[in-house]
């Protein structure tokens, strides 16, 4: 799975002991170790939005060492109501729909997400 942020609140997951999973930190990627019986809490682009930026949707990817091995995860992500109004000092109003939209199209004609950059007043990529 390529680098990305989770449009989510919080993803919850668990990835079997075959690991893989990588989060940027700054410019690095670290590894996430695999810990039995343990759950990893990510924090997505709505948190970031709902935070004014104070915790950051953390980029991620997973990265197989031995592409052989199957790797089992699970993911329960946590999204805000659709029609729910996200209000911040950062980026102007949105709905999760909205943004869950906007998404959806800059995939289909940029071929990657654009994300909050699309909300934020500030950013050269605000529509
Ligand atoms: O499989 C994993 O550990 C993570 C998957 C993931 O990042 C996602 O589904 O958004
Ligand atoms: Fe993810």
């Amino acid at each position: 799975m390529e680098l990305h942020t989770d449009s989510s609140v919080i993803s919850i997951l668990k990835e079997d002991e075959t690991g893989g999973l990588e989060i940027m930190k700054g410019e690095e990627w670290l590894r996430v170790k695999p810990v039995a019986d343990t759950l990893i809490i990510n924090l997505g682009d709505m948190m970031q939005a709902i935070s004014d930026d104070e915790y950051k949707s953390v980029k991620h990817r997973v990265k197989k060492k031995d592409r052989t091995r199957e790797r089992h995860s699970v993911c329960y992500f946590v999204f805000p109501q659709r029609d729910c109004v996200i209000k911040s000092s950062n980026y102007k109003p949105f709905t999760y729909s909205e943004f869950e939209a906007q998404v959806q199209a800059d995939f289909q004609y940029l071929g990657t997400k654009v994300g909050l950059h699309r909300f934020s007043p500030k950013s050269p990529l605000f529509l």
